[in-house]
Order: structure tokens, then sequence, then C-alpha cells
């Protein structure tokens, strides 16, 4: 292996530790960070990550409420729940689990959310304050994905920087950070002709499209730092990545793995998120 882990495991644990530091001082002063989780249905896999940002959340001290709602809910039952949670002061972050069911509107319910409370970031106000360069919340996973690419040191003004995936959630707040910091972009999706070449330039690629494997060595520029988003579960029951790791990693400067890679970061940069809502509420209240 010639490439150097990016351990999200062991990054997501010294960040939890400043987290729960911060958390403890403000809890003394009477502001417990508090997270409310919403999760309608019984999908296997946002069952798993929801119970693990709650794990999450008590770990470092915040205060969090789970919210398990049944796969038939309404429309409108959601949005009265979460009109309920934008109400309560105790709540400093929301988030709902995507995905939803079939019959809900994802875009809708995320609107409802009060933008000081949208700790994921998904917020049309959210992710406009992200695009114009005055952040807000910006989006778990790629706000992971540049704390872990700021671990290596790469200096990314004026790198080639190469995401694949155009993901409201991933894709997309990604190529803007990156570009923020002197990047230059490019956003690759399904339609990209020629994907091999796009990838075979980037010094920083990310890769977040839900393909086990489809990124191989051969498609990497040798020294590269590869981000890998992707966790698709096979039908072995293991957890890969959209890069081939095997391959890629004989070839790439760094590497991040599946599972312990940007997983971790993402349940992580969430509780970084929830504890700037409650910054941001206590400035509101002394102003
Ligand atoms: N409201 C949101 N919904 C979804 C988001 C999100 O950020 N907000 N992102 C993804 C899923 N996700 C968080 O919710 C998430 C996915 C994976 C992990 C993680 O820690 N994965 C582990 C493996 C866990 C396993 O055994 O399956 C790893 O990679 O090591 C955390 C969060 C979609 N929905």
């Amino acid at each position: 292996m010639t490439a150097q882990l990016i351990s999200g495991t062991q990054l997501a644990a010294s960040l939890r530790e400043s987290i729960s530091q911060e958390a403890a001082r403000l809890t003394a002063l009477g502001h417990q960070p508090g997270l409310a989780v919403v999760l309608v249905g019984e999908d296997p896999a946002s069952q798993v990550y929801v119970r693990n940002k709650v794990e999450a959340c008590k770990k470092a001290g915040f205060n969090s409420s789970m919210h398990q709602l049944a796969a038939d809910t309404t429309q409108a039952e959601l949005l009265e729940l979460v009109h309920r949670l934008n109400e309560d002061p105790a709540v400093h972050g929301i988030l709902v689990q995507l995905p939803l069911p079939a019959h809900l509107d994802s875009h809708l319910v995320i609107e409802s959310i009060a933008s000081e409370k949208d700790v994921d970031g998904f917020h049309v106000s959210n992710a406009g304050m992200l695009m114009t360069g005055k952040p807000q919340f910006i989006p778990c996973t790629p706000y992971g994905v540049m704390k872990m690419l700021e671990l290596t040191g790469v200096n990314l003004r004026g790198a080639e920087a190469v995401v694949i995936g155009a993901s409201n959630i991933v894709g997309k707040p990604q190529a803007m950070l990156l570009l923020q910091q002197g990047a230059t972009v490019t956003l690759c999706n399904s339609k990209t002709r020629d994907l091999k070449a796009h990838c075979k330039r980037a010094d920083v690629l990310v890769v977040a499209v839900g393909r086990p494997n489809m990124i191989t060595g051969d498609m990497i520029k040798p020294g590269a730092v590869v981000i890998d988003v992707g966790i698709n579960r096979l039908d072995n029951g293991k957890l890969c990545g959209d890069v081939d790791f095997e391959s890629a990693k004989e070839v790439a400067g760094w590497i991040t793995p599946v599972p312990g890679g940007v997983g971790p970061m993402t349940i992580t940069m969430l509780l970084q998120n929830t504890l700037e809502a409650v910054q941001r509420s206590i400035e509101q209240e002394r102003a």
C-alpha cells in the first residue's frame, strides 16, 4: 500500500472530545445543546444512522430526542411535528432523516424546518448562504470531507478537484466548499463523458455516487487524495465504497476507508452544527 489512510473514526473521536467539552461549557451556562431526530418508516440503514446519531449526542452530553413515525405518516402529521420542534426552545437542531417514504415531499418537509435549526444545512436558505460564501450550516458530509482534507495538509489553492456526483446533499455543496478554498473544481454527473479522463486529472477526488467500487486504481492520478463518500451494502452483508480500495490504495497518496471513513465524520459534523446553532441562539438572545 502506498497511500496513507485518512481514518474518519480517529478524526471523529478527536473532534468529538472538543465537542463534548464545549457542550459541557454551554450546559453549565444553562444552554444544553438539544437535537431532535425524526425518522419516518423502517428503512434499516436509516434506523442504524439515526441510532448512531442519538448515541453520539448522548455521549457528547447533548439532549437528544428521537421521533419515530410510522411509514404511513401523512405530510400534515410530519409538518405538524416539525412545527412543534421549531417552537421548542430546548431544541436547537432538527434533523429529518432522508430518504423519506415516497408519498412524502422531502423538499416541503426540509423547507418547513426553521433555517436557524436546520443543522443538516439542506434548507434553501442555508444552501444559498453557502453558495454566496456566507455559510450558516454546512451540510454534514461535505463539512466532514473538508476536515479530512485539512488533516492531509493538501494545498487546495489551485489544486484540481473533481467531485463525482451532483446531489444537493453532498456533491453540490462539496464543490462549493472546494471552490471557496481556491480549488479548480469539476463537478461530474451521470451524463459526464469520459469520466476516467476527469478523474485522472484530479489532485483531490471526491466520489459520492452510490455505485460499489466504480472508481478503480487506473482512474486515479498518482499521489492524489481520494475521498470515498459511498456506503454500499453488498449481498454478502459487507459494506464497500464507490472506490475500489484495493487498487486505488496502490496509486493514491491519501485515501479514506469504508467503513470508518466519511461516515463517522458525517455524524460528528452534525454535532458540530448543533453546537453552532446553540452558540448563535445565545448571541441572538444577547443582541
Ligand atoms: N437528514 C439526513 N439524511 C441523510 C444524511 C444526512 O446527512 N442527513 N446522510 C446519509 C446517511 N447518513 C446520515 O444520515 C450517514 C451514513 C453513514 C454513516 C456511517 O457512520 N457509516 C458507517 C457505517 C455504518 C453501517 O454499519 O452501516 C461508516 O461509514 O463507517 C453515518 C451517517 C443519508 N441520509
